[in-house]
Parts: C-alpha cells; structure tokens; sequence
C-alpha cells in the first residue's frame, strides 16, 4: 500500500491533448448538476452529498490531464470519496467543455459493479449552458466518485512492475464486464488504459474516466476519432483511412486498448515498442498502423494468454474478438479460477 501511494504522483504514458488549467483547491460553494444518489441505490455509501460543502479534503490522490482527484470526507457520515475537480478559465475551447459535459451525461446513467460509481457531480455553474455559449469567467466541475483504495492499475503497475498470470486473468475479466455492461448501453469508452482502471481494497476492479467516451447512436464519430490516449488506440481509429475505421461501431477499439493493457501487465511496460524508445505520435503510427507491429510475446506466457492476446490485437477490427468471445475464453474461464480476489488484495496492498 505505501509502496504504490508513493508512487502515485509519477506520470504515466500520456500523449493526450494539453490539459485545460487546473485550479489548486476546490471551491466548495457549487451547485449541484445531477441529484445525489439515494442510499437504497448505494449500499457502499450511505451518504447523501447535496453540496461540495458536506465534503472535506483529507489529501491529494493524483493529477491527470484533466484535473486533480481528492481524497475527501462525508463530514456527518464520515464516508470516504475522491473527489475530481476540474478547473476551466474562460479560455477553454469548446471542445474540452463539450468533453467533460460528456462525462458528466455518461456518469449519470451508468450502475454497474465494473463501472466507477459516481455519486454527483456540482460546477459553478459558467459553462454548462447547453451550447457552451456561457463561458465567462471559467469555473470548477467536480465529480464526486467512489474511493477506490488501490489507485490505479498504472499506480500497481509503477510500484510491483508486473503481474502473476493469473491475477492478469482477473483484471481482464473485470474490464471485460464493464465493457459488457457499457456497450450493452451502446456506450464506448474509448480510453481504455491502465489509469483508467481503478482497484478497491475488496480487490475489484472498475473502470472509470469517461472524459472521452461516447454514446455510439447519433453520435457523430468522424469529428473526435482521435480523441483518447494514442497509445492504446486500435489500428481503426488511429489510421481510418487504411483500417476501414469510418465504418467502425468503436467497440472493437476498447477491445484492442484492453489487450495492450493486458500485454503491458505481464511484461511490465508499453509493450508496442521497445525498453527506452519513445512514444511519439510518428512511432506509434508505424507499430500501430503498419507492417509487423513489435509485439513482445513472451515465451513464458501461456498458450492461452497469447492466444487471448492475438484475439484483442487482430489489426483488422472486423476479425477482432469481441467482448462476450473474450469472456468465454480459456484465459478469462479457467485462468482466473486460479486466484481470488484476496490474492489481488494482498498483491495490490502487499504488507511492508
Ligand atoms: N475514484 C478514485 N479513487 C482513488 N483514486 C483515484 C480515483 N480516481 C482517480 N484516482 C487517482 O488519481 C489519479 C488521477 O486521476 P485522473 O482521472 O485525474 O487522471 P488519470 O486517469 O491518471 O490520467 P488521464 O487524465 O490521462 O486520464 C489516478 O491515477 C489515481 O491514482
């Protein structure tokens, strides 16, 4: 536990657009945008936030592109959140409000074990005016989630490197449900990485960051094919043109995205290039888009990690597995049997 908290503030393999300023504290005076949860509809907290005001900062839990996440307090019920807040001047494109106004309208309608739960959401009102034409003078949205305790999956990975096999197997199988559960709802998430993928101290683990998903019916594709994290974009969205992606549905994107994330646990690091090389848009062109992508297949996985492997990076995203083929795959079925969720506990908080 100590071990990946001190490693939390390290930066991961990002190469998303710059990131909107970001405010140092929280201004807790804003009005809220979406009702609390009631506590029948949420077991794990009892708590119902109406303001920013019920809340108090216990620490910092992370910086990403976005914004800063807060470890905070439900003051009468002492219930534990993260907090993100994010913080927009009056410069901010329009693209970035559209974004996380996005997010908000996602987290509203997802309920799922494997999703991230989000239990409100409060701004200052500046810029959710329908068409964002409001934007004076910038303003905070803050998104009130579930506490996950283990951070990250990046988090993990910075502090014990790799995974066993077959706890690999049982984060597969998580995402994999989320995934389910998400595209069941015609939802893409389009930025599946490994800091998108938080783990509980219950060892579950649930997706979250919907910065820059999608509802799929009405949407218009063509205009934000690019958005999400480079590294883990499939072949289709990367390069449309050669990959036939305008006619792509985006699910079989989260499917490649979870293979890389599933590659890059068991080898310890980006596993599209090389110990050392960088990660820049040209590179990551070439082993995405063209030729033999340098895909490092250890020779010590089993048969049944590489062939799930193969399956989530099929180039071709019309011969990609999909989601329910990976759930009944050997690698997830049998694999995963061979822990327990208190396996991953104690991996994730392993006793100093
Ligand atoms: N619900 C949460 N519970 C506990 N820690 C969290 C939670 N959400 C985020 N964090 C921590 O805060 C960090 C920053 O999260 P954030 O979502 O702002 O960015 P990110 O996903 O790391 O990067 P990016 O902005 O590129 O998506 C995470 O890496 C994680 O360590």
């Amino acid at each position: 536990m100590t071990l990946v908290r001190e490693r939390r503030h390290q930066q991961g393999l990002r190469l998303s657009p710059p990131p909107p300023p970001v405010s140092a504290t929280a201004d807790f005076t804003h009005r809220s945008l979406f009702p609390a949860l009631s506590p029948a509809s949420s077991p794990d907290s009892p708590a119902i936030i109406e303001s920013l005001s019920d809340l108090e900062k216990v620490e910092v839990l992370g910086h990403g592109d976005g914004g800063t996440v807060y470890k905070v307090r439900h003051k009468k019920s002492s219930c534990i959140y993260a907090l993100k807040v994010l913080r927009f001047d009056n410069n901010a494109a329009t693209g970035i409000l559209q974004q996380v106004a996005r997010e908000a309208e996602i987290l509203k309608l997802v309920d799922s074990p494997y999703v991230i739960r989000c239990h409100g959401v409060f701004d200052s009102g500046a810029f959710m005016s329908p068409d964002h034409s409001n934007n004076e003078g910038g303003g905070d949205l803050c998104f009130v989630m579930e506490y996950m305790e283990g951070g990250s999956l990046h988090d993990v990975l910075r502090a014990r490197q790799r995974l066993p096999e077959q706890l690999i197997s049982r984060v597969a199988k998580c995402v994999l449900q989320g995934l389910r559960y998400l595209h069941a709802m015609q939802i893409v998430h389009r930025d599946i990485k490994p800091s998108n993928l938080l783990i509980n101290g219950r060892g579950e683990i649930k997706i979250a960051d919907f910065g820059v998903s999608h509802m799929v019916a009405g949407a218009d594709e063509a205009c934000d094919l690019h958005m999400g994290t480079y590294a883990y974009m499939s072949p289709e969205r990367f390069d449309p043109e050669r990959w036939g992606g305008r006619n792509a549905d985006g699910f079989a994107g989260d499917v490649w995205s979870l293979g890389l994330v599933v590659l890059q646990c068991y080898v310890g690091r980006f596993p599209l290039i090389g110990p050392g090389q960088k990660p820049d848009w040209p590179t990551l062109m070439c082993v995405i888009c063209f030729g033999d992508q340098r895909l490092e297949m250890p020779e010590t996985a089993s048969p049944e990690f590489r062939s799930f492997i193969w399956r989530c990076l099929e180039k071709d995203w019309r011969k990609r597995a999909k989601v329910d083929e990976l759930l009944d795959h050997p690698f997830v079925n049998k694999t995963c049997c061979a822990s327990t969720d208190q396996e991953l506990v104690n991996f994730v908080f392993p006793v100093d």
